[in-house]
This record gives structure tokens, sequence and C-alpha cells, in this order.
């Protein structure tokens, strides 16, 4: 493993509860006290932490039937109440600070809105305070929400310039079959090199986790393609965080890639996020793709749906549809449609502002 600075750690559900769903206090100050301890090393630490639900539905049980999403809803309205009360006990008794950041997808698709987000969190960390983030589950339902929390402790990574990603889950990592199956193994290292893994995750999740260990895969992968090196590791395990500092702990360590630009690792993760579309002819395909940095031009332009303003994502596709590319615009989306196809125009994607997907 790489040395480590700023680091988002992510704690997954059943890492703060019993196997009979009650909140697990003596992990949680076991955790706060090794994230405590990193801190005084000089580590920066951002938290993803979930546990609102499953701290919610211990308090709270329905008298009369109600709707599920409504109920998670309350639990997860009542539990992070719960769950950042526990944290700011904890850290308190080692005289630090914490601070609760509730987000949405919405918050990421806009420049504004993460821009905001990044400045605080990293505002909260000069002042030596811990950013315990969690989804904002009042407000998002269905297709507003993130996969899981590893999307979002992956899509913090990549906004903060992290420059580790450490998952916490119930199992020492990703193993090359059923994880109680002694004829599992676990498999240490993920890069370029490693035959894919895919194939020996099951869909199975923990009982309080949302995306299980699919999304964590897909997540962790794409933030090392980003420069970012991902562990996934037993948060149920004493000491876990020392792996931070070398110590000799089982894992899942993907190596990363060479470090992708700020601006960059934002469009990566904004597949979900564009506001637009923008479909181009060969012409400004051919010239995008190419080995030479070039911007793209209204003239190469064919369509445009979407509306949108300077500064939001858009997606980029070629004559057939399919996906080029991520860019953010120059300008609006009225503008970009009166100058489809001229010559002599302002580039509504400037190359700095501009991601183009990996054929692998
Ligand atoms: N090949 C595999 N290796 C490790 N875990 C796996 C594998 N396939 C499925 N899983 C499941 O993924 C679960 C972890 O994901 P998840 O339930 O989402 O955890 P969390 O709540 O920490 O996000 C494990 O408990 C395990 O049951
Ligand atoms: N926002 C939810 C977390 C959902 C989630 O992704 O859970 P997990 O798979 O345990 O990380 C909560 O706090 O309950």
């Amino acid at each position: 493993m790489n040395a480590s600075k700023l680091i988002v750690v992510k704690i997954g559900s059943n890492v703060l509860t019993r196997s009979d769903g009650s909140p697990d206090l003596d992990r949680m100050a076991s955790l706060v006290s090794q994230i405590q301890n990193l801190k005084t090393k000089g580590k920066k630490i951002v938290l993803v932490s979930s546990g609102a639900v499953a701290f919610g539905r211990q308090k709270i049980s329905f008298s009369k039937k109600l709707n599920p999403i409504l109920k998670k809803q309350i639990w997860a309205a009542t539990g992070q109440i719960s769950l950042i009360h526990e944290y700011q006990k904890l850290f308190g008794k080692h005289q630090s600070y914490c601070a609760q950041i509730l987000v949405t997808k919405e918050d990421f698709r806009d420049r504004k809105h993460f821009l905001n987000m990044k400045g605080c969190i990293e505002a909260l960390l000069d002042q030596g305070i811990i950013p315990i983030i969690n989804e904002n589950d009042t407000v998002t339902v269905t297709e507003l929400m993130f996969t899981d929390n590893d999307e979002l402790a992956g899509l913090t990574a990549a906004m903060i310039n992290a420059d580790t990603l450490m998952l916490l889950t119930n199992v020492d990592g990703i193993f090359t079959g059923d994880p109680n199956k002694p004829s599992s193994e676990l498999v240490s290292t993920i890069n370029s090199k490693t035959s894919s893994v895919k194939e020996f995750i099951s869909a199975s999740k923990s009982s309080f986790g949302r995306g299980g260990m699919l999304t964590k895969y897909a997540m962790a992968k794409k933030s090392a393609n980003l420069g970012i090196q991902v562990v996934i590791a037993n948060g149920k395990r004493d000491g876990v965080l020392g792996l931070l500092e070398g110590e000799d702990l089982p894992h899942t360590w993907f190596e990363p890639k060479a470090l992708k630009h700020g601006v960059k690792k934002w469009l990566a993760h904004g597949t979900a996020y564009y506001k637009g579309q923008v479909k181009i002819n060969a012409g400004a395909k051919a010239s995008l793709t190419s080995s030479v940095i070039r911007s793209l031009l209204p003239i190469g332009i064919l369509a445009i749906e979407g509306e949108f303003s300077k500064g939001d994502i858009l997606l980029i596709t070629d004559e057939k549809s399919e996906p080029i590319g991520l860019g953010r615009a120059e300008y609006n989306d009225k503008l970009a449609k009166e100058r489809i196809g001229l010559s002599q125009q302002k580039a509504l994607i400037h190359y700095n502002y501009l991601y183009l997907f990996d054929h692998e």
C-alpha cells in the first residue's frame, strides 16, 4: 500500500451494528479512537458513515402498515440524529469535533453545489474537525439516490482529491467465492494485471447493506483509475485502521493508476449527473479522440438535448449515439443550440474540461 495523507473512510451499516441489529457502540468508539490516533499523526480523514436506517429501525416500530419507502425515510431521519449524536459524544471524549454533512446526488451534479461542498469539507479539515457525510435519505428516494454509500464515498474521494479510499465492511475484502466458505481466498491486490474477479462476487449483501460487494468493486475500480488507492477491509477487525500505518492485516488493495486532474475526476464521475447531451459528427469525434488535445467546437455538433447552464456536465455522443465522454459546458443550452454547426464560435467544451471514456 502507498503512503496516505488525505483519506476517505467509509463505514458500512453492518460495521456499526451487532448481528441482532442493535448499534455496536463499542465498535464505534474503537473506530473513533483509531481515527483520532491517525489525526494526531497528521493524516486528514473524512468519514462517510452509513447507519442511519439501522439506528432508526432499532428505535421506531410502526403500529400500522406503512409504505416501505416512508418507513425507510422515517428510520433514516430519526436514526441519523442518534448516529451523529454518538459520533459527537465519542469525538468529544477526545476533545475533538465532528460535523454532519448530508448530501444528495444533485449536489454532485451542480458545479456550484459541488464547489461549496468541497470548500466546506476542506475548511473543516483545516480546522481539525472530522466531516461525517451521509446521504440525505429524507429527500432522496428511488432514482435520485446514490447506488449506496460506496458510490458516495468514491465521489467524495474524487472531489477532495483524496489519495486513499478505505471501504470498511463486514468481510476482509474480495474473496474468490463465498467469503464464508473455507475454500474461498482473499484477493490481496487488484490491478491491470489481475484477471477479472467480478465473476466471484455474488449479489448477496450483508443484512443491512444496500449495494453489496459488486458496487464496492465497481466504485473501487473507478477510483483506482482516477489515481486513488482503494482498500476494502473488515471494519469489525480490531485496529483495522492500522492498515493506513503499514500494519499487516487482511484486505484487498486496488492499485491506483496515474493521478488525474481534479476537474477531470469530477467529470469522470459525471455519467449519472450530466444535464445535457451533445451529438457530434465523425470529424469532431476523430479530432477529440486523436492524440492531439482539442476542444469541442460548435461546427462539429449535430444536435443538443436538455437544458443546461455554463458549468454543467454534458454527455458527448457520436453519430450512433454511443457515449464518447463528458465535458463541462462553457455556455448555456440556448446559446449552444443557436451555434450548432457554425464555424468561428467559442468552444462549447474546453479541452481542460473534457474527459474521454476509456474503451478498455
Ligand atoms: N466475492 C465476495 N467477496 C466478499 N464479499 C462478497 C463477495 N460476494 C458477495 N459478497 C457480500 O458482500 C457483502 C458486503 O457488501 P454490503 O452488504 O453492501 O456491505 P456494507 O453494508 O458494508 O456496504 C459481504 O457481507 C458479502 O456477503
Ligand atoms: N444512508 C443509509 C446508508 C445506505 C447504504 O449505502 O448502506 P451500506 O451499504 O451499509 O453502506 C443509512 O445511513 O442508513
